[in-house]
C-alpha cells in the first residue's frame, strides 16, 4: 500500500467528536463582525481570522496592498512543498443591508428555533471562509496531514470589484511564489438537494451612459433635449434585454448564457429646494447599467451595439465603463476551467462530495461575478463551489439565512474535498485508477 492512500483510508475511519454548537459560535462570531460596505471592519475580521489560525498553530500572513484593506493568508504546509498548492479563497466583506426590512437584525447572526442562522454573509460568504477553517480544524484533529500546501485566503472588497483585494493578490509576488494549481471559491446556494458548482462566470460591464441637449422651457416641444436622447437609448437597450431575457424564458438558454442588462440608476433634473424644477428642460442625464457578459458572447458586437445604438455620438451620447472585465484572456480565448478529463480536479470534487453524502449539479455559468475571475484569467483552474444545498437563494436580499446543519455538512464536505485535492499527487492518481476503479 501506498503510505499516502493508506493514511488518508485511516482517517476516513475517524470520527470527529467536537461538540459542533462550539462550531456555530465560531460562526456566528465572524457573523458579527459588521464587514458591509461602505464602512468594513476589516481589522475586527482579520483579528478574528488571525485567532482561528493561532488555536490550529497555522501559518499566517496579513497582506495589506491597500492600507486599511488587510487580506488574511494561512498555509498549512505539505509535505511536498514541490507540488502546486490548493488555494481556499473567500471574502471578508458584504453588502449592505436595510435593517428595518430584516426579521432579525442582520449582524445578530439570531438563531431561530429551525435552527436557521440569519447574519449578512450567512450565504455570501462567511460560511465558506470559516467552514474551510472548521475543515481543517477537523483533518488536523484526525491526524491528517496534507501532501500539497493548503492555503486559506480571506480577502477584503469582493463586492465592490475586487481591485484592492483579489485583483492585487493575483498579480503579487506572494500569489505566484505560492504555486497555486487550484482554487476553489465560492458558488452560490442551491434551493434544491444538489450542490451548484461553477467553471466560469459572467463578467461585468458596468456602464454609465450620459446625453447632453439642448436645454429650454419645460412646455416646449423640440428635439434633441438630453432627456429625449436619453430615453431613445433606454427605449434600445429595452428592446436588447427583452431579447435576451426571451431566449431565457423560451429555456433556450440558462440566466448565465444570456447577457443581462438592468437599468439600476437614472440621474437628471434640476434640483429645487422641494424635488426638483418642473418647468426646465435640463441640459444633462445620464444612466447606469449592470452589464453581465457571459465568456461565450462576442464582446466586439457588445462594444459596437453600444457605440452606434445606445449611445451614438450622433445623439450627443457618451460613455463610460465603471468596471469592464475582459471576456478574453490574453490569447483571444474565453476565460473558464475545463470541465472535461484534461482537468483532473473535477473528477477528485465530484467524487470527494460523494463521499460526503452531497450531490453536485451539471457545472454550470455563475451568473454573478466572483474573485475566481481573477486567477481564472491567469491560467490557474478555479472552481466556484458553496456546500449550501436546500436553501433559498437569499444572496444580497433580506433575511439572509442559512441553517445551522446545513453549515456543519458543508464542513464535512470540504473536509472530504480537502482530503482528496490534498492527498492527490499525480502517482496517487494512476495509483487509484489502476488499483481501485
Ligand atoms: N459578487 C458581486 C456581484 O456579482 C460583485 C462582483 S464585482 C463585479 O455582483
Ligand atoms: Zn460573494
Ligand atoms: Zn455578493
Amino acid at each position: 500500500f501506498s503510505p499516502l492512500l493508506s493514511s488518508s483510508k485511516s482517517s476516513d475511519a475517524e470520527e470527529y467528536s467536537e461538540d459542533p454548537s462550539s462550531a456555530i459560535s465560531r460562526f456566528q462570531q465572524y457573523l458579527r463582525i459588521n464587514t458591509a460596505h461602505p464602512n468594513p471592519q476589516y481589522r475586527e475580521a482579520a483579528d478574528f481570522i488571525l485567532s482561528q489560525a493561532r488555536s490550529l498553530s497555522l501559518h499566517s500572513q496579513t497582506l495589506e496592498f491597500v492600507p486599511g484593506k488587510p487580506l488574511v493568508l494561512l498555509k498549512w504546509p505539505g509535505s511536498d512543498p514541490t507540488l502546486p498548492s490548493l488555494l481556499l479563497n473567500s471574502h471578508t466583506d458584504v453588502v449592505p443591508t436595510e435593517d428595518s426590512k430584516w426579521a432579525h437584525p442582520p449582524f445578530a447572526a439570531h438563531v431561530d428555533p429551525a435552527g436557521d442562522i440569519y447574519a449578512r454573509g450567512s450565504q455570501d460568504t462567511k460560511c465558506i471562509g470559516l467552514q474551510y477553517v472548521e475543515a481543517v480544524r477537523r483533518l488536523k484533529a484526525s491526524g491528517f496531514t496534507p501532501l500539497r500546501t493548503i492555503y486559506l485566503s480571506f480577502v477584503p472588497d469582493e463586492e465592490i470589484g475586487g481591485s484592492d483585494g483579489a485583483r492585487k493578490f493575483a498579480e503579487s509576488d506572494a500569489f505566484r511564489d505560492m504555486n497555486v494549481g487550484i482554487l476553489l471559491d465560492e458558488g452560490l446556494t442551491s434551493p434544491d438537494a444538489n450542490y451548484k458548482v461553477f467553471y466560469a462566470e459572467r463578467c461585468p460591464w458596468w456602464l454609465v451612459i450620459k446625453a447632453t441637449g439642448a436645454p429650454g422651457h419645460g412646455a416646449k416641444l423640440y428635439d434633441n433635449t438630453a432627456m429625449e436622447n436619453l430615453m431613445k437609448s433606454i427605449e434600445s437597450v429595452r428592446r436588447f434585454r427583452d431579447s435576451q431575457f426571451d431566449l431565457v424564458k423560451s429555456g433556450l438558454k440558462a440566466d448565465s448564457e444570456v447577457i443581462s442588462v438592468n437599468m439600476v440608476f437614472l440621474k437628471a433634473g434640476t434640483p429645487s429646494p422641494t424635488g426638483f424644477v418642473m418647468n426646465l428642460q435640463p441640459s444633462e442625464a445620464e444612466a447606469g447599467f449592470d452589464v453581465r457578459v457571459p465568456p461565450n458572447a462576442n464582446p466586439k458586437s457588445l462594444e459596437k451595439r453600444i457605440d452606434e445604438e445606445w449611445a451614438p455620438a450622433s445623439r450627443n451620447m457618451t460613455f463610460e465603463f465603471k468596471q469592464k472585465v475582459p471576456v478574453l484572456d490574453k490569447f483571444g480565448r474565453p476565460v473558464l476551467t475545463a470541465t472535461d478529463s484534461s482537468n483532473p480536479w473535477w473528477a477528485l470534487l465530484e467524487e470527494a462530495v460523494k463521499e460526503a453524502n452531497g450531490k453536485l449539479s451539471k457545472p454550470e455559468i455563475n451568473v454573478g461575478t466572483t474573485d475566481a475571475r481573477y486567477f481564472r484569467v491567469l491560467g490557474v483552474p478555479a472552481i466556484g463551489f458553496s456546500p449550501i444545498a436546500n436553501t433559498p437563494i437569499l444572496i444580497h436580499d433580506h433575511n439572509e439565512f442559512l441553517n445551522k446543519d446545513e453549515y456543519l455538512k458543508g464542513i464535512s464536505v470540504y473536509e472530504s474535498v480537502i482530503k482528496a485535492f490534498a492527498s492527490n499527487d499525480d502517482h496517487a492518481r494512476s495509483w487509484i485508477s489502476k488499483y481501485e476503479l
